[in-house]
């Protein structure tokens, strides 16, 4: 088969592939915008979101939290704008691409014989952006109104951390105006039948060690050296550590990877010449935590294991999220029983898990805001960050129909009695 040579559609599917539903036309558009790190063309998705917004009639707002980070907010009034909103959240960045191990170019969202599209940011998470405008298309030429506002956010950088995207957004005035009472945000692929739904997350923690030492000449037995304290921090405490979680997760049969830590030497630094003892070499580790541990105590460890090592060796974080909010999965909860029911309606069976890496909600949760992280790709291999990424268009479309589904019955949460 050739590869698909159609330019770029346009949102009503003016110019789709022949036979292609237009929201599967408007997602491989979407999909070909390089909004890839470390450079991503954020002007190409506002100019694409820009055309959304005008297309549906919402009304929208840019904020930029950072120069040249702009956060942008279509909102969609309910009948009752005083009640707490509806969040839909999704980032517009993904993360890059090792070119060379991928069947089709990453950005030309290829489409196979099968249906499958294959595209950098196909299942991270450009199908959710889609899904969500194009359940709002349908629902405004339905004629439905929301009851409570929905407010669909698109973020920059949630790939490099969030610090210049919703780190610091959630911290604007213009943050707390969105008055949000509920927000979804982004989860993953199950490749079997059910659906994940994530209602936590593990804490990143970016952690560097610095080991100082002697330094000398190559040819001699130097005492107190850098290398030392570096393989007793490495090999002792964090790695030594990981075989120990490793384990855990394995002889667990209820316990998924977000239940228990990882710790991965990500980085390692140092030295000048092969011939000179190096005054310091540091090393580098990539930790998630569950929300279950005691993150004081955690900490402690970690300041013992480098005492262990050494006691001039030190660290500093990159990275150190510290709240551990989760969101009620409980079924007197309104938000999450409303969400759960609209799911059952459509027969999907929902799988309940701590996110294993980090996003956007972490923040959301961090000022109280109770997040769900739900991308409903069923019977799909989880291949976020992985090459070869890919969505099939059917599990597309129907996460469509089943954001069609959910936004009604959030937005129609009934008045809680704290509210106007
Ligand atoms: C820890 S910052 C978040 C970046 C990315 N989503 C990750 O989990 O690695
Ligand atoms: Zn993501
Ligand atoms: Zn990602």
């Amino acid at each position: 088969m050739l590869p698909d040579k159609d330019g770029p559609g346009v949102g009503g599917g003016q110019s789709s592939p022949e036979g292609e539903d237009p929201s599967v036309s408007l997602f491989r558009d979407y999909l070909r915008l390089k909004t890839v790190h470390p450079e991503p063309d954020y002007d190409a998705a506002l100019r694409f979101l820009d055309r959304i917004a005008e297309e549906l009639q919402l009304p929208m707002k840019k904020i930029e939290v950072c120069p040249g980070r702009v956060v942008s907010i279509m909102t969609w009034e309910g009948t009752n704008p005083s009640l707490k909103s509806i969040l839909l959240n999704s980032h517009t960045d993904v993360v890059p691409v090792f070119q060379e191990h991928w069947k089709y170019d990453a950005f030309s969202a290829f489409k196979d014989a099968e249906g499958n599209i294959y595209a950098r940011g196909s299942q991270d998470m450009k199908c959710v952006t889609i899904q969500y405008i194009q359940a709002v298309r349908r629902l405004k030429a339905e004629g439905w109104k929301p009851m409570r506002t929905v407010h669909l956010m698109f973020v920059p950088d949630e790939e490099v951390g969030g610090h210049k995207g919703m780190e610091t957004f959630v911290k604007h005035p213009e943050f707390q105006k969105l008055n949000i009472g509920f927000a979804l945000d982004e989860g993953l692929a199950n490749p079997g039948e059910p659906f994940t739904v994530f209602y936590g997350e593990r804490n990143p923690w970016w952690i560097t060690v610095h080991c100082p030492g002697s330094p000398g000449h190559g040819s001699r037995f130097v005492e107190n050296t850098a290398a030392e304290k570096l393989v007793s921090v490495i090999i002792n405490s964090f790695l030594d550590f990981r075989e120990k979680e490793k384990h855990r997760l394995n002889t667990s049969e209820c316990f998924t990877l977000g239940d228990v830590t990882t710790v991965n030497m990500t980085m390692v630094k140092g030295g000048v010449a092969y011939n000179v003892i190096p005054a310091e070499m540091d090393v580098s580790f990539d930790l998630r935590i569950p929300p279950t541990v005691n993150l004081q105590e955690f900490e402690r460890q970690i300041k013992q294991w480098c005492k262990e090592a050494g006691e001039d060796v030190t660290y500093e974080f990159a990275q150190k999220h510290m709240n551990q909010n989760v969101t009620s999965t409980e079924e007197n909860d309104p938000w999450w029983s409303t969400f759960s029911a609209a799911c059952k309606a459509m027969n999907m069976t929902l799988e309940k898990e701590i996110f294993p890496a980090a996003t956007d909600s972490r923040f959301i949760r961090a000022v109280g805001i109770p997040a769900i992280g739900f991308s409903p790709m069923n019977r799909t291999p989880i291949l976020l960050h992985d090459h070869n990424e890919y969505l099939n268009e059917q599990v597309f479309l129907k996460g469509i129909s089943v954001y069609e589904r959910l936004i009604p019955a959030l937005a129609s949460v009934p008045a809680f009695p704290d509210e106007a």
